[in-house]
Order: structure tokens, then sequence, then C-alpha cells
């Protein structure tokens, strides 16, 4: 049966452009590089075609969209819902949690968990956000006259303690010694990156022999016996209708008491214990690196874009003033702030490419068929910086998000958040977090930069997209 499909997907493929293909490699040897230059190979490599590109890797057919009209159509498809094989290595970290689920059992976790993140508890983690605001304010002002502050390292550890707090509803001490989940997380995500972007590591008795295998596994094991542990016990505690109250902030007028995700889903959802625990697991790997390595990027932005630091930091001082906590409806008047992280995402994406299994034919049209069981990727890093679709891509410009500018250009061209069915589910909940810490950051430093342009800064692969030599970040008082 495998023989009938490569046949079709020969002479479906026929007339797509793709670098040359060798027996049983296909054009894998592209690959055969240092990591290090990945990903200005994939770049360079993607450039030479212009709308479209296949790419054998051994018996896998693979389609690289770059035209944004190919691109709208596969990922609003019904038929392109699933996730493909390269998602392999981060199901194996989070077991089967909505990032990587496919088929039905998606859909269904998909819907149970959508209220969990609706405008009422997302609301009532403002809170939360604000102590981690001013937390991260003491904690910066410490390197005041240092160059080089380790703003990857400070965030992670915060934003990590946030996840868990919102996800599982306790203070979890990640740098307490018994656990140490910071490094554990830190631990899990290198070898994550040796697994999928060194090639060798993709034959499995390799990875075996090196014993990187066992040890990847007891990382994830000790990350995931960490958080059943919290569940066992929320599980066991929790009697209906009596739950426990996290604290209520009464200056907070009505917002609703905290309610962890964990809660909601304990008691809002036919999930057993197994399927929660993946979900948990899944919330807080998807909302740790991707929120660390924004909030970073955001910083880096407005260390060189001194004159847009100034520009957001009269917004807050006019929507949030100079003292006091960010209230939940300020959120949506920080406009210029929303602007900047989109922009910031647009430069930075969460990864440089994103890509799905297709489940049926797409035609995409101009007489092309996408066939079944082929991946289809989406090189959204090579498209947010193309200058077809963004004019002088590599300049900061926060206005190309104003909402006359965004209508000018074609549908399919930013994913920040990713577009369609499969879109971030925590995209709310992590603008609100980046507003509210911004709020309190900008208000209390000055941020600078090392770096003079967006040029000047060198991207690499771990598990996400990061900047190879750190944001370069230093702060004064302001
Ligand atoms: C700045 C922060 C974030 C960025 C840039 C971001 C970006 C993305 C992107 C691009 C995707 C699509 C991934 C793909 O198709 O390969 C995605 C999916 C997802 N994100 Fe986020 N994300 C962020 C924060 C969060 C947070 C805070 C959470 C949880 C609270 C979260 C949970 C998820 C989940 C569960 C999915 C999978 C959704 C599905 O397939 O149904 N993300 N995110």
């Amino acid at each position: 049966e495998h023989r009938w499909k490569r046949r079709r997907w020969y002479l479906c493929s026929k007339n797509v452009p793709g670098p040359k293909s060798f027996p049983f490699i296909g054009a894998a040897y592209i690959l055969l590089i240092d990591p290090n230059d990945l990903l200005k190979v994939i770049t360079d490599k993607i450039d030479s075609y212009r709308d479209i590109l296949k790419f054998w890797m051994g018996n896998k057919l693979l389609y690289c969209l770059m035209n944004p009209k190919y691109i709208e159509k596969v990922i609003n498809s019904t038929k392109a819902l699933d996730k493909d094989c390269f998602y392999e290595p981060f199901a194996q970290m989070t077991g089967e949690g909505l990032v990587t689920l496919g088929g039905a059992k998606w859909k269904r976790h998909r819907k149970v968990i959508t209220p969990s993140f609706n405008q009422r508890v997302l609301d009532s983690f403002v809170v939360l956000f604000n102590e981690k605001g001013v937390d991260l304010v003491k904690k910066l002002e410490k390197h005041v006259g240092q160059r080089n502050v380790p703003v990857y390292s400070i965030l992670g550890k915060m934003i990590l303690e946030l996840a868990c707090q919102t996800s599982m509803g306790v203070e979890l001490d990640v740098e307490s010694l018994e656990r140490r989940l910071d490094e554990v997380l830190d631990k899990q995500i290198h070898l994550f990156t040796e697994k999928t972007l060194i090639l060798w590591n993709h034959f499995e008795v390799i990875w075996y022999l090196s014993g990187k295998k066992k040890m990847y596994q007891d990382y994830i094991n000790r990350f995931g016996s960490i958080i059943s542990e919290v569940i066992k016990k929320k599980i066991k505690d929790e009697k209906p209708n009596e739950q426990k109250k996290l604290g209520i902030l009464n200056n907070y007028g009505d917002i609703p008491e905290k309610h962890a995700f964990l809660d909601t889903l304990i008691e809002n959802t036919d999930l057993d214990e197994n399927e929660i625990r993946d979900e948990v697991n899944t919330f807080i790997l998807a909302a740790t690196e991707t929120t660390t390595n924004a909030l970073a990027a955001i910083l880096t932005m407005l260390g060189i874009y001194r004159d847009v630091q100034e520009e957001v930091y009269k917004e807050i001082i006019d929507v949030v003033g100079v003292e006091g906590e960010v209230m939940p409806q300020d959120l949506i008047r920080m406009e210029l702030t929303e602007r900047v992280i989109k922009e910031t995402l647009r430069l930075f994406p969460a990864g440089p490419v994103m890509s799905r299994y297709v489940s049926g034919d797409i035609d995409i049209g101009d007489n092309i068929i996408i066939p079944e069981g082929v991946s289809v990727a989406v090189p959204l890093l090579y498209i947010h910086r193309n200058g077809e679709i963004y004019e002088d891509p590599l300049k900061f410009d926060p206005d190309r998000f104003l909402p006359e500018n965004v209508a000018k250009r074609p549908p399919s061209t930013y994913f920040g958040f990713s577009q369609g069915p499969r879109s971030c589910i925590g995209s709310k909940y992590a603008m609100m977090n980046m507003k509210v810490i911004l709020a309190h950051a900008i208000r209390r430093l000055k941020f600078f930069s090392e770096y003079k342009s967006v040029a000047d800064i060198e991207l690499k692969m771990t598990m996400l997209l990061r900047m190879k030599h750190g944001p370069k970040v230093w702060v004064e008082k302001r």
C-alpha cells in the first residue's frame, strides 16, 4: 500500500520544484550540517524557490509553502488538523496534550479545555501577573549597573512559577533543592534540541546507545511526577462545590477568585487523571519557553528602539499610572504595547517553522494537489521576514499592526500565535500576562541593549527560537 501511496506522491509532486533527491535519504543530505547553521541553510534553500517546494526525507515527502495563498488553503483546512512526525519529541515530553494530539481526541480536548481560558478566568490571573511584575522589577533592580543581565534565566524561572500557579494553583518554589523544576525543564529542552536538530539522533539505535534516550526519559518522568503528585492531591482534596478558595483580593472589585486550570479541568470535564496530567504538562511546556523568549525579545527590541520604549512608557503611565496594580480593564487600552508585542513576535516568532500532516487531498489552486499522507510546512520566520510582505522587513515598526495596515496585507501572512483551528489556545492569556509584566518593568526601569539593529541579532534553534548570544540587555532605574 505504501508503494502505491508513494507513486501517487511522485505523480502529484512531479511539477513542484525541490532540491535534488537521492535514493533512501531523499534530500535529507542538506540537513547533514552543524545545527547552528540549520536556520541559515533552511532560509537560503527556501529563498531559491518562490511559492512552494518539495523535499524528500527518506521515504517521507514534505511540502513547504511560501505563498500565503497556498498557506491560507492549508491552515484552515479540515484535512490539515493533525500534527506530523516532527512533533514526536515534543509529544514525548508532554504525553497526549493539545499541542500534539490529533483527530477526534484533539477535537474533544480542545472543546472541553477552551472554556478554561474564558475571560473571567483570565481576569482572575491578573492578580498573579501583577505579583510577578513586581517581583521581576525587584530581581532586575539587583542587576542595575551590570552588562548582560541574565534575562532568559530570570524570566524563565518567573514564567515557570507562574505557569505552575495558573495551571495547578500551587506555589512551587521551582528552585527548591529537592525539585529543581527549572533545571529539569532546561535539561529536557536541551535533550529535545539534540534529538531533533542533530540528524543522526533521529536513528533510534544511536539515540539509545548514546545513553541520552534514557536520560531524556528520566527528566521527563521527574517533571511528570511532580505534576502527578499535585494532581493526585487535588483530586483527593477536591470536594464538589467546596473548592479551595485560592485567595480573593478585594481591591479587584468583582474579579472572581483565582481558579487554576487544573480545578476547572477536574470539576468540569470528563478527562481522566492521565489526560489531565498530560494537559497540565502541555500547558506548562507550551506557556513557559514561548512567553520567556517573547518577553526577552520585547525587552531587547525596546532596548534598541529607545524612542518606542519612551512611547510605551507614556502609554503605561497614561493607562495604568505611576503606582498601583494593572487592572484587567487597563489591558485593552495598552494598544501600543500590544503592537510592540505583535511586531516582536513577527521578527522573533516562537519557532521558525510549523508543520501539519495532510489527512486527505488538498487542492491549493494553480493545479496543485497536496496528496494525502504528506507533511506540509509553513516557514513562518521566513514569511515574517519576507520583504514582499513586510516592507523593509528587519525594521522594527509596531505601526505595522495598526488595524489599517493589517488590513492592507493578505491573510495568512502573520503567525505570532498561528492561525486557524489549531492556533494558540493561550494567546489571550499570554498577551495579558506580557502586558502586565511589561507595565511593571517599563514603569520602573529603562532597558538598553548592546545590539544596534535586528540584523545584528543572530538566532539559534533550541526547542524554540532564541537569540544566539542572548538579549545583551542592561537596565537602569527610571
Ligand atoms: C508569547 C507566548 C506564546 C506564543 C508566541 C505562542 C505561540 C503558539 C503557536 C505559534 C502555536 C501553534 C503551534 C503549532 O501549530 O506548531 C501555539 C499553540 C498552542 N499554544 Fe501557544 N503560544 C504562547 C503562549 C502560550 C500559553 C501561555 C499557553 C497556555 C496557557 C499556550 C498554549 C498553547 C497550546 C495548548 C497550543 C496548541 C493548541 C492546539 O493545537 O489546539 N501558548 N502557540
